[in-house]
């Protein structure tokens, strides 16, 4: 493979001895990698039931690596249940290795397509609050999809400069995690196309991008909260010197040590302008000295108020109040007969209408008014004259035993790819043909979406845009 001189010198430069065996890598394929859905099954469940070889990532509890030119785990069934992502497996560092626990209030502020921010949202096991943003909205449209066939429902999907963000949420996180855009030097071996960009915009084009970002994160994060900062690039203006330029600019930062794993390198303080020795603590990702592709991760915590010593997490971050728009003062008759079929309880000052959409609203939500969003809550669906319709990401929230009725079918059974596909489905061997109405479709006891039955004949509702063609 063709790299570019001056890069090449760069990693002389950076890894001396060890230089030989990076280019080495470039001789051998990259890895394929898939992450457990922890929301939806758990790592055991999986193992047990995967259909093709996986091996499992040392450094990654939920990630496994499977044979990337002999298997198509993306067109398997069980990703269409959201059982899985499918990741480079140095790129499932940093949402693992930020410190998220149900009920917190996270923030993936560079989140599209949705590779850590799926990872964030399972974390959360639906308690608290994910607020996933990407400045790019067609690209969040892509990170919306992701979040909704992983079944995160506790959420908020922005489209947002991140300077903008920052009004609405001042000090109100307790993590965030910052996957920054980055010249994407530890990608070349993976996708070649990224030595063509590097050449067009590189590390001086990024790293003011990357300081841009940090100082509006830094304002956003509550004191005592946590910021994963990461780049998928190796140059160290994007790296320990972006670390360095937060810490100057913001001293109430420190760096945080990492949870090891062998394979990691240390972070290199003689790259930084006033060579900060905590700078070791940030972790470097290399491809010769573990099985992925290249990274950089860098820990940082926001020191507590001196004068909020009992450090309650939820005294900061004062939101404008949420107007009342959309709030529900009697829930529709359709949606409650709907329900008799669903075994959770609603809550309805958590219900809110907007034109036909009915949205399940996270427990806390700022007032977005002027921001762009893609989407607030978890979409139940449509509230058409004298009828619900339950909608898609609503179908891929409920599990099996939310629900009462269910059509359950087996991985081998040749009407799941049916499904998938749009089809019509002949049902009678299952239900009595005079059983009606929505049934929620599953795949060895995994949500895939809608159907309604009539007659013996299931009617598609498999949402059109997911369909397999
Ligand atoms: C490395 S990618 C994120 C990948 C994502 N975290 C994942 O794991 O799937 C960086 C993202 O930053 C977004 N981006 C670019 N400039 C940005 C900016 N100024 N503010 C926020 N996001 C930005 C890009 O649209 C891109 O989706």
């Amino acid at each position: 493979m063709k790299l570019p001189v001056s890069f090449e010198e760069k990693m002389k430069r950076l890894l001396k001895e060890e230089f030989d065996a990076y280019m080495d890598c470039y001789k051998k394929p990259r890895f394929y990698g898939l992450r457990v859905n922890t929301r939806k099954i758990s790592v055991e469940a999986f193992q047990e039931i995967c259909p093709f070889p996986i091996t499992p990532i040392p450094w990654i509890e939920n990630g496994f690596y499977y044979e990337g030119t002999a298997v198509s785990p993306g067109k398997h069934p069980y990703y269409a249940a959201g059982l899985y992502y499918l990741q480079e497996p140095s790129a499932m560092t940093p949402a693992n290795r930020l410190p998220v626990v149900p009920g917190e209030r996270v923030l993936d502020l560079c989140a599209a397509p949705g590779g850590k921010a799926t990872e964030l949202g399972a974390k959360l096991k639906g308690e608290g609050l994910l607020v996933a943003n990407d400045i790019s909205s067609s690209r969040a449209k892509g990170l919306l999809k992701n979040l909704e066939l992983f079944g995160i429902g506790n959420l908020l999907v922005l489209s947002e400069e991140p300077g903008h963000l920052a009004q609405y949420f001042p000090e109100y996180f307790d993590k965030i995690l910052i996957d920054a855009p980055c010249s994407g030097e530890g990608m070349f071996r993976k996708d070649k196309k990224m030595v063509r960009a590097w050449e067009e915009h590189g590390p001086d084009y990024f790293s003011k991008i990357q300081k841009h970002i940090l100082l509006q994160a830094a304002a956003m994060l509550r004191p005592g909260g946590k910021i994963l900062y990461s780049t998928c690039t190796f140059d160290e203006r994007e790296n320990e010197q972006a670390i360095e330029f937060l810490l100057q600019e913001c001293p109430e930062f420190t760096i945080q040590a990492i949870v090891p794993y062998d394979g990691f390198a240390e972070g290199i303080p003689q790259l930084s302008n006033t060579q900060m020795e905590d700078l070791k603590k940030t972790v470097r990702i290399f491809p010769h000295r573990l099985d992925g592709e290249g990274h950089y991760l860098a820990l940082l915590q926001k020191r507590e108020k001196a004068f909020d010593l009992s450090g309650s997490p939820r005294k900061s971050g004062s939101l404008a109040q949420k107007s009342q728009r959309g709030r529900v003062r009697e829930v529709p008759e359709e949606l409650i007969s709907f329900w008799q079929d669903v075994n959770w309880e609603l809550s309805q000052d958590r219900l809110e209408i907007h034109g036909e959409k009915v949205y399940y609203m996270p427990s806390e939500v700022p007032d977005l008014s002027g921001a762009r969003f893609l989407r607030t809550g978890l979409l139940l669906g449509d509230w058409k004259k004298r009828r619900f319709e339950p909608s898609q990401a609503f179908a891929m929230y409920l599990k099996k035993e939310d629900y009462q009725k269910i059509l359950d079918f087996s991985c081998a059974d040749e009407r799941v790819r049916k499904y998938l596909k749009g089809e019509t489905l002949e049902v009678s061997d299952l239900v009595s043909p005079s059983e009606k109405g929505w049934y929620l479709i599953c795949v060895d006891g995994y949500s895939l979406g809608w159907g309604k039955l009539s007659g013996g004949t299931l009617k598609n509702k498999y949402l059109a845009g997911w369909r397999l063609s």
